[in-house]
């Protein structure tokens, strides 16, 4: 209860405290309703970083230019202590084997977007399958509503093979627990925000308390997990026992996981770390490719200009490539990568990449001093639409402006997987999002098969923007209508 009266302390030299109005509330509620135009309003009046008092606590908020010195310095600005301050998604996983997440995003890098030449097919196979399962054929125009909940069940079966294999993909009821586990976590963000004013460590303890109880929201899931697979690991595993040398590794993460394990005994704890090393990925996939991708089909389809020469593009690389995709086939969707770019850029969260400081004090550029403990959010539309990178048009949605000719005819562009000081869709530094390369060549390929296919417009004919959910973007809930070219 002290705390509820307690003004936050801040020190010297510290970014400017943005004042407030109300003791207890804080920034809170501005913070919460109108994020984007809130931290818009500080930033312009107190420049950068600068504090919030927000549900208890205070945090710093970084701006174009301190974005960068947050994401290159990963030792101290602790991206998985901050995130798992918000969502405890480490302490869900905890409860069943230790994690480590620098591994995890070695993993991905290496056995995911290095290899995604080898997936390619196999991506291509399950999307076609998912459009024709969900989409149909759209003789007439449909409409569809839940976009974001179609593409993560669509999106859910190429994950499921990659990530668990073809022989594990065939179960119906994998595929689908994947896309509500997902469901199941956010709800560990819902525990009443109010605990956050008392104290921020009473909300962590009451959004983790049914795991203390036993009650894990993620149980079911592994118990599917080990019914399902383990016949097909311990198969594996007496494969690779009797071939030996022989043994041809199969390209999936389950195949890769059985390797690295040192032991060949498929008990309990076998399966408890094969099931947090593969559910991971499944977490850290999904929700955001699904996400994405509708964000995508929404810019797209309340835009007519764009339309044309899109589709030309797919039409002509779908004609070369006689509809079968390689790696490079999707490398030559030059149009189609600018507006993905574009549209990562214009659905950029308002803020987020929380960091917490692991070290004793740091001091910004600018002088401005933080303390131990401080967790930082980086203000990331700031970067996204600043004019010192995208000039006086950084509130269009130009697609065009990733791509440089020359008079020479070269064409130049820079790639949606591109991360740089201007582009923090994916975050920066050591810990930019290591999926990246395969979520790009995911949604390229899933938008070139829907745009060949369907015609694809807004129910109201306008452009339907995104709407903000905590400090997240995600697509309008409106429908889309789908309707078949080739009729
Ligand atoms: C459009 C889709 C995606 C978006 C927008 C996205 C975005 C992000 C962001 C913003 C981060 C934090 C980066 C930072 O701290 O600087 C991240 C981390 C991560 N992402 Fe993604 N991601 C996407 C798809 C994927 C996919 C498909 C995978 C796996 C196949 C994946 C695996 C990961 C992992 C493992 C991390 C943690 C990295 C670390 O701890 O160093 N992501 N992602």
């Amino acid at each position: 209860i002290f705390n509820l009266i307690k003004r936050p302390r801040i020190g010297a030299n510290e970014p400017p405290l943005v004042p407030y109005r109300f003791p207890i509330i804080g920034h809170s509620y501005s913070f919460s309703h109108d994020t984007g135009n809130f931290l818009k309003k500080c930033k312009e009046k107190y420049g950068e970083p600068f504090s919030l008092y927000i549900f208890g606590n205070v945090r710093t908020f970084t701006g174009v230019d301190s974005t960068p010195e947050v994401l290159r310095n990963s030792e101290i600005f602790d991206f998985h202590m901050g995130t798992n301050k918000v969502f405890p998604i480490g302490d869900v996983l905890r409860s069943f084997t230790e994690i480590n997440t620098t591994y995890m995003a070695r993993v991905v890098h290496e056995q995911v977007s290095s290899k995604i030449n080898i997936y390619t097919s196999r991506l291509q196979k399950e999307l076609l399958f998912g459009i024709d399962k969900f989409f149909g054929d759209c003789k007439e125009p449909k409409v569809f509503r839940d976009i974001q909940g179609t593409f993560s069940r669509i999106i859910a079966k190429p994950v499921a093979n990659v990530i668990l294999g073809e022989e594990c993909a065939q179960f119906e009821d994998i595929i689908t627990s994947f896309t509500v586990v997902e469901n199941e976590l956010q709800k560990l963000r819902f525990v009443p925000k109010i605990l956050f004013f008392i104290h921020p460590s009473l909300h962590r303890f009451f959004a983790t308390l049914p795991l203390k109880f036993g009650w894990n929201p993620i149980s079911r899931h592994r118990d599917l997990f080990v019914q399902r697979c383990k016949p097909i690991i311990e198969e594996r595993i007496r494969q690779r026992k009797e071939l030996g040398e022989e043994y041809i590794q199969k390209e999936d993460l389950l195949d890769f996981f059985i390797s690295e394990s040192e032991k060949d005994v498929v008990d309990n704890e076998y399966m408890n770390k094969l099931f947090v090393n593969l559910y991971q990925i499944v977490f850290a996939s999904i929700s955001t490719t699904s996400r994405f991708i509708s964000l995508a089909l929404f810019d797209y389809s309340g835009r007519p200009e764009l339309w044309n020469e899109i589709y030309e593009e797919q039409l002509k690389i779908h004609n070369e490539s006689n509809g079968i995709l390689s790696t490079e086939d999707v490398n030559k969707m030059v149009k189609l990568d600018c507006f993905l770019k574009e549209s990562f850029r214009y659905s950029t969260d308002p803020a987020g990449l929380p960091h917490t400081l692991v070290s004793d004090s740091y001091t910004f550029s600018n002088g401005t001093t933080i303390p131990k403990g401080r967790d930082v959010y980086v203000y990331m539309k700031d970067t996204a639409f600043n004019n010192i990178f995208f000039g006086e048009t950084s509130n269009d949605f130009q697609p065009n402006r990733h791509i440089t000719s020359y008079r020479d005819g070269k064409i130049i562009h820079t790639p949606a997987a591109r991360i740089d000081r201007s582009f923090i869709t994916f975050g920066g530094g050591k810990h930019a999002c290591p999926g990246r390369f395969f979520a790009v060549v995911e949604i390229k390929m899933c938008l070139h098969k829907l745009i060949l296919r369907y015609k694809i417009r807004t129910e109201n004919g306008k452009i339907e923007p995104p709407r903000v959910l905590s400090l997240a973007t995600f697509p309008s809930i409106s429908g889309l209508i789908f309707e078949n070219r080739n009729y």
